[in-house]
């Protein structure tokens, strides 16, 4: 008997084997080992999901939202008690470092425990109307069944992320975590039980993208999809949800600038370069994909900052003074290794790293060296096309005209990094580059009162806070007359 754990799907509060008898395996990316099986879900049982949530809706939608709120504090209780288990498995399924997934877990909660705060601020509006006698009130209600697909990077927080606002709203929901990482989101299945979430208000399923997502997102039961992921699905999905003009909230891909200017101080835009590319080997959505220094200070801070590249040390994500661990699967290793081909092939110079780490514990698993790469120019495909990994380019600049025109030489337009004193540059900065979320002396990493919201084709809609929070609230207008002489 294998002891190899089979998950289920989580349909209307039940777990149930897919009809389609197939499973998915779970690598784990440190050891190319299979550490769990999920089912490969078919189009039939995405449906039964979203009839199960509609129907759980009517009653929820109905509950108080302080009483909703109540059950998913008790949830957000339960991640935070079950902490390691679901920290150790996303070790086992992502390769993030086991202090980055305990992170990544207290993050979990703390997206459910931020979206309850809102239980009560959903505020709506009454206006005086023209007409003598009459009143406008606008509602903000639930929008109905909420389909969530999420990423591979951050699998819980992402799920919670969404789990949390569409619940408090009033709001059902079907989520589809990637095939990649699904397990820590399923368990959540486990805990939604425990507390007395009823059944149907949370359905898991897994099952691949294409097929199950679009059915997901093309049926006429699904009143809002959000989804975190690449922007070549994120635009599938734009498409097929438009057949119903379903909303959609979509996070999607990035290409960071971080930026030095030479009054910066160097040895914090060093450290903060250095664990916005590095992070999660590099699987963070706002990662720093891109570095312009200033030529005045380009050779001391390339001097500090290669140091501790060349320090970081890559290895077992279970050890506590290992700085990376591997990325998620062979075909993103295969996206590293090919980026860093052709950016030599077009003229760039690897300064520390470039390839596979060598030694025993590295020939299973999916390992890349924390990499940088010099003389490189604005026209290469590396200062174009999302690593999502550990390597990073470096340009040198002169002017703020020349580095704001690089920075926003950009298809994308989530997330950008600006380390100056001049107060004149940081406003200059601000006005001018091309972005939904700029840091300022600091290092990416949002937080929930914030407003995650990608320009271009990183995003649309945006998400967290209290303008994410509204996008899971349809409005209601009512015009109420009472000049009744
Ligand atoms: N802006 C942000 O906040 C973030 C953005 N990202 C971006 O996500 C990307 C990496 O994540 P990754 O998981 O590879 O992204 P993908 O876009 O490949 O997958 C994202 C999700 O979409 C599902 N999916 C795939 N095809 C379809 C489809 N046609 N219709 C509906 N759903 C579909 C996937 O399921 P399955 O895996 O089963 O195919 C998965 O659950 C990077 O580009 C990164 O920049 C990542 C994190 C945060
Ligand atoms: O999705 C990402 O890469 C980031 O938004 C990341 O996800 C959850 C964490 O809180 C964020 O840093």
């Amino acid at each position: 008997m294998s002891d190899i754990k089979e998950y289920k799907l989580f349909i209307d509060g039940e777990w149930v084997r897919s009809e389609s008898g197939e499973t998915i395996d779970i690598i784990n990316p440190s050891t190319e080992e299979v550490v769990a099986k999920v089912q490969n879900g078919t189009v039939a049982e995405a449906i039964k999901a979203l009839e199960a949530a509609q129907a759980a809706q009517k009653s929820w939608g109905k509950m108080p939202p302080r009483k909703r709120a109540e059950l998913l504090y008790k949830l957000a209780a339960e991640i935070k008690a079950n902490a390691d288990y679901l920290a150790e498995l996303l070790v086992k399924e992502q390769g993030k470092l086991l202090k980055v997934a305990k992170g990544e877990v207290a993050v979990t909660a703390s997206f459910i425990e931020y979206a309850c705060e809102g239980a009560r601020r959903i505020e709506g509006d009454i206006i005086p109307s023209d007409n003598p006698g009459e009143q406008i009130w606008i509602q903000k209600i639930p929008r109905g069944v909420v389909v969530a697909i999420t990423a591979w990077n951050f699998p819980l927080a992402l799920a919670a992320r969404k789990l949390g606002p569409a619940l408090v709203a009033g709001n059902t929901i079907v989520m589809k975590p990637t095939s990649e990482t699904p397990l820590a989101t399923l368990e959540l299945g486990n805990l939604a039980n425990k507390v007395g979430i009823p059944k149907g208000v949370i359905n898991i399923l897994t099952g691949p993208g294409r097929a199950m997502g679009t059915a997901l997102v093309e049926h006429p039961i699904t009143k809002m999809v959000t989804m975190t992921g690449s922007t070549p699905v994120g635009q599938d999905i734009a498409r097929n949800a438009a057949k119903n003009l379903t909303h959609v909230q979509l996070e999607l891909g990035g290409k960071a600038p971080f930026i030095v200017f030479a009054d910066a101080d160097i040895d914090a835009a060093v450290d903060s370069a250095l664990h916005s590319r590095f992070d999660n080997c590099g699987q963070v959505c706002t990662c720093n994909e891109r570095m312009y220094v200033q030529e005045d200070v380009y050779e001391v801070f390339m001097e500090k900052f290669l140091a501790k590249t060349k320090a970081l040390k890559v290895g077992d994500p279970m050890l506590d003074d290992t700085d990376m661990g591997p990325k998620v699967n062979k075909s993103e290793l295969a996206h590293m290794e090919k980026l860093v081909e052709i950016s030599i092939a077009e003229g760039a110079t690897v300064a520390t790293g470039g390839k596979r780490p060598a030694g025993a514990e590295f020939e299973k698993g999916y390992w890349f060296e924390p990499t940088v790469l010099t003389n490189v120019t604005q026209e290469m495909t590396i200062m174009h096309e999302e690593s999502f990994g550990p390597i990073l380019p470096v340009m040198k600049f002169k002017s703020f005209d020349e580095v704001i025109g690089y920075a926003n030489d950009c298809e994308y337009g989530l997330a950008a990094m600006v380390f100056t004193n001049d107060m004149n540059l940081i406003m200059r900065c601000n006005e001018e580059l091309e972005y939904g979320e700029i840091y300022v002396n600091r290092g990416h990493g949002e937080q929930h009162q914030g407003f995650h919201n990608g320009y271009k084709l990183s995003g649309s809609g945006g998400e967290d806070g209290k303008y994410g929070f509204e996008q899971y609230l349809e409005k209601k207008t009512f015009y109420v007359n009472y000049n009744r002489s």
